[in-house]
């Protein structure tokens, strides 16, 4: 909450006539709820005066802008303005980072850090907003555009070993505050930028982007790292940022039903809604994450990812039991209801053809791993991503725990 503060949410559709068809009165609704920037727009009494999109999201918008105080450049996150419980959730558990107890955590370091919030007025309503450092792109994008995909080289191991040691940092980070992240996916990984941008003036900015000057509040929003691929920077040099608490939720260990894990990264318990979604599905997409990092390859992706449908529901299973063995006890009355057949033993009564399953996960990591993965390496790795991708969210381990395992302290490693 900010400063005790929930603006009242007004639906912008009451205020409109009634004799609009009903589309036309959505359209104008989400327009007129979407924050826009207009040339010499400033943001509270003046402070920031924003002049470039960095991002775009389900809830908010990203904006690049001038911090006239401190002689900055920030981030600012502005909140749609139905979107205020989700900012305001996401400012609560920033707060708690900030009050947290946790001196001299390495996680510290690679979650987004708040630097100021507030609301910003329209007449029609309020946006929350709140302030960070500017990052540069996501490693979903990354790993998508710059390794792999566009005929270039895969990303160094050193950099994916480094981005997955980090990001379990910022999870134990969060999970020591008592906080469960619960929107863990790379595209909620920034990498930081590696370069000082307050050094730079606007115009320079919008020069070192390859597209050129009319960027400016244009609707597209481009990284400020555009140009820097991984392959060609220094891998000892990339830091990940993990952002978007909008989904977060405390204490981290009690059961919710909030949270936003896109449908590759999430757990059994959340595909079956369960209701008893805890920390332990961050752990779990974690090791989604970590698989994907490290081989450039989902580890779940059901091919029918339509939200809400039970088809992809029961397909997800269906790879989740071939690649992990029996379903437990626990979730086997969740499956019935999906229409999917158990034996006693917890298999499949009618399982695909052989050729058609998805791989045992040991098998399935070594046909994708990394070329520079050493033997040893690839034991202590499949070991440990055992102890995340487990159908038990109570077996599997903790971040902090998984901290302590070797394959993130016997291997050399640059982070
Ligand atoms: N500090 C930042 N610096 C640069 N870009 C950022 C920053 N924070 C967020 N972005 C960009 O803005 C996008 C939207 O931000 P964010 O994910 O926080 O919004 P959201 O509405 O909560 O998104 P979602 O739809 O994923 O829930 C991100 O994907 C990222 O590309």
């Amino acid at each position: 909450m900010i400063d005790g503060v929930i603006p009242e949410t007004v639906e912008y559709e009451d205020l409109l006539p009634s004799a609009l068809e009903d589309s036309e009165r959505k359209a104008k609704a989400a327009a007129a709820r979407t924050f826009k920037v207009e040339p010499g727009d400033t943001l509270k009494d003046g402070r920031y005066r924003p002049f470039r999109k960095l991002g775009q999201g389900s809830y908010a918008s990203v904006w690049l802008a001038r911090d006239m105080e401190e002689s900055r450049y920030v981030a600012i996150k502005v909140g749609r303005m139905s979107s205020s419980s989700i900012l305001s959730n996401e400012i609560s558990s920033m707060k708690l980072l900030q009050e947290g107890q946790v001196p001299g955590h390495p996680g510290k370091d690679h979650v987004v850090e708040l630097l100021d919030q507030f609301i910003h007025e329209r007449p029609n309503g309020s946006h929350i907003c709140l302030v960070t450092n500017p990052l540069g792109r996501s490693l979903e994008t990354a790993l998508t555009f710059d390794c792999g995909k566009a005929g270039q080289e895969p990303a160094p191991y050193a950099f994916s070993r480094r981005a997955s040691i980090q990001t379990l940092q910022a999870l134990d980070y969060l999970h020591q505050h008592g906080i469960m992240h619960g929107d863990v996916h790379p595209g909620n990984l920034l990498l930081a930028l590696t370069h000082d941008i307050d050094k730079d003036t606007e115009t320079e900015i919008e020069a070192k982007n390859q597209r050129g000057n009319e960027l400016n509040l244009s609707d597209e929003p481009y990284w400020l790292d555009e140009g820097i691929y991984i392959p060609e920077s220094d891998p000892t040099n990339a830091n990940v940022i993990l952002v978007d608490l909008g989904a977060s939720n405390h204490p981290a260990d009690v059961p919710s039903r909030k949270y936003a894990y896109p449908i590759p990264y999430r757990a059994p318990e959340v595909v079956m809604d369960t209701g008893n979604v805890t920390c332990k599905a961050d752990i779990w997409a974690l090791g989604c994450v970590i698989f994907r990092i490290i081989t450039d390859i989902p580890l779940f992706a059901p091919e029918d990812c339509c939200w809400g449908m039970n088809e992809t529901e029961r397909e997800q299973m269906v790879m989740f039991i071939d690649r992990l063995g029996p379903v437990p006890e626990y979730l086997r009355s969740a499956c019935k209801d999906l229409d999917l057949n158990l034996t006693s033993d917890g298999i499949l009564v009618d399982p695909l053809p052989e050729d058609e399953r998805a791989e045992p996960l040991a098998k399935f990591f070594m046909e994708y791993k990394p070329e520079d993965m050493g033997e040893e390496e690839i034991t202590a790795f499949i070991e440990f991503l055992g102890l995340m991708i487990r159908f038990d969210p109570d077996e599997r381990s903790s971040a902090q725990d998984l901290l302590q395992h070797r394959w993130i302290t016997d291997f050399s490693v640059c982070s």
